[in-house]
């Protein structure tokens, strides 16, 4: 038996899986918190990362590892390998108005899918950027490098401190906004629009299974990927799957053959972790919409299932909208969230638990709909990430979805499909690791409260 490990570094925490390189099998699992906020410092990052590796016993046995990793983030560093400034995350919204003027810099956003596949919203890396350049040009002219968290890790994994060791892949560098994921290249002139004229040096992007570097202790380091492409290579996603994530973000995405292209912005035309496309729509309010609920509430998680569970679908006429944080998809940053439809009889914690499990599906049904107008098809819903713990997810999503659902077995597929792709890079084989080990789902469809939903959503303040 060959141990390769899988790590997942996501918004909330560091995840580490050390998997039978054959198999797939779990050997072994370590985890770790990270630092709240939309602004951390990447060295935080890596403090988790290594307690997380210790807590899943070490990395010394593995043959190969690879780091997946929560998409978009800005790291800039200096020419000597520093941090110039906190990287600023996906969901860090500050660069909101900067997105809109990069937009139009181009010509607008049917320019940008025709370059790009992507429209630039405040989580791009690109509109990150533009706001460094015109709020903080001291440190815009420091960065001599911009990579991405996943990058970043993987760089420390292999003890580098050499800017032009730096390395990607084809997924993650497809969030970036100055990478076409069509035609897997760099666009150094949309870097150099973002920077203001300024263009800082770029991670090499790896084949998928490439061997970019060595631990200190002589493992392979693969590639790695974006969270969501290496939650699809742990999924084993084929076309007809569509991957609903219910962890920080909320993220539906779907691997395919050809690119999407949306001018509307909200399909976002990024990469899969294998040389397949990865259209993708993405929520700044995912699974925390039910943390905060039940907190309001006054429950821990499992109570504010029950209480979901034991309303009526429909929650007798509420509608929660989610847009807790403001919302990316539809990009209405700063919007926030509502609930609808109170009356003296049905404004009671069972109605409001269940508003709030629907609301939040809801809108991940909307992002589906976006999905099927590029003409994907969709045979399954399977159901990931920390939200998708929750039974009452579990057993309303097919009624909202208006498909089975499949749940698969608890399990942390981000850094399962890292594992996978660590496997691929060892031994040029990419291992079938398919399991049987997953829940089904289903429920009759309620069109009905999709529709109410919809109703809702368009009455959303969007200015704070
Ligand atoms: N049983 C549950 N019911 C509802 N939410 C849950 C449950 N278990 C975990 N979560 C939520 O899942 C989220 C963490 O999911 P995860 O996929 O690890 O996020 P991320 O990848 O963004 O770090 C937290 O917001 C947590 O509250
Ligand atoms: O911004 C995106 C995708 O475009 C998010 O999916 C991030 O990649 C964060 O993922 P989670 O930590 O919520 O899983």
């Amino acid at each position: 038996m060959t141990p390769v490990a899988g790590i997942d570094s996501s918004t909330q925490s560091c995840k580490v899986v050390v998997c039978d390189a054959e198999s797939g099998r779990v050997l072994r699992t370590g985890s770790s918190a990270h630092p709240a906020g939309t602004a951390v410092d990447p060295e935080r990052w890596w403090d988790a990362l290594v307690r997380a590796v210790d807590e899943a016993g070490g990395l010394d046995d593995v043959a190969a590892v690879s780091v997946g990793g929560q998409q978009h983030g800005m790291i800039c560093l200096d020419d000597s390998g520093r941090v110039v400034r906190e990287a600023l995350l996906w969901n860090d919204t500050r660069s909101a108005d900067a997105a809109t003027h990069l937009v139009s810099d181009l010509g607008g956003p049917e320019r940008w899918v025709d370059e790009v596949g992507v429209v630039p919203v405040a989580a791009i890396t690109a509109a990150k950027l533009r706001w460094l350049a015109d709020h903080e040009p001291h440190h815009a002219d420091a960065t001599a490098a911009v990579c991405l968290p996943h990058d970043w890790l993987t760089w420390r994994l292999r003890g580098s401190s050499d800017l032009a060791a730096l390395t990607t892949d084809r997924s993650d560098a497809s969030g970036t906004g100055y990478f076409s994921a069509r035609t897997t290249t760099y666009r150094t002139d949309l870097l150099e629009l973002a920077l203001r004229g300024r263009s800082p040096h770029l991670p090499e992007v790896a084949e998928p299974d490439a061997t970019v570097g060595r631990t200190a202790s002589g493992a392979i380091v693969g590639p790695g990927a974006g969270d969501n492409a290496a939650a699809a290579l742990g999924l084993v996603a084929e076309p007809g799957d569509c991957v609903v994530s219910l962890g920080t973000s909320g993220v539906v995405s779907a691997v395919t053959n050809t690119a999407p292209r949306d001018p509307g912005g909200l399909v976002a035309g990024f990469a899969d972790a294998t040389g397949r496309q990865l259209p993708l729509v993405c929520t700044l309010n995912g699974a925390p919409v039910l943390a905060a609920t039940a907190s309001s509430l006054g429950v821990d998680l499992s109570t504010f299932s029950e209480l979901a569970l034991s309303a009526e679908p429909g929650a007798g006429g509420l509608v929660l909208v989610p847009y807790l944080n403001g919302e990316r998809s539809p990009n209405l940053p700063a919007a926030s969230g509502s609930l609808h439809g109170i009356t003296s009889d049905n404004f009671i914690p069972a109605n409001v638990a269940r508003a709030a499990v629907e609301g939040l599906l809801c809108s991940l049904v909307t992002c589906m709909e976006y999905i099927l107008a590029q003409g994907t098809a969709v045979h399954r819903v399977i159901l990931i990430g920390g939200g998708a713990r929750s039974s009452a997810v579990q057993r309303i999503a097919p009624s909202l979805f208006g498909r089975p659902v499949t749940v698969p077995s608890a399990a942390e597929y981000v850094a399962l499909g890292a594992a996978r792709q660590a496997a691929w890079a060892y031994s040029a084989t990419l291992p079938d690791w398919r399991s049987a080990d997953r829940a089904e789902f289903t429920a009759p469809a309620t069109p009905e409260v999709v529709d109410r939903y919809r109703d809702a959503a368009e009455l959303t303040l969007t200015r704070r």
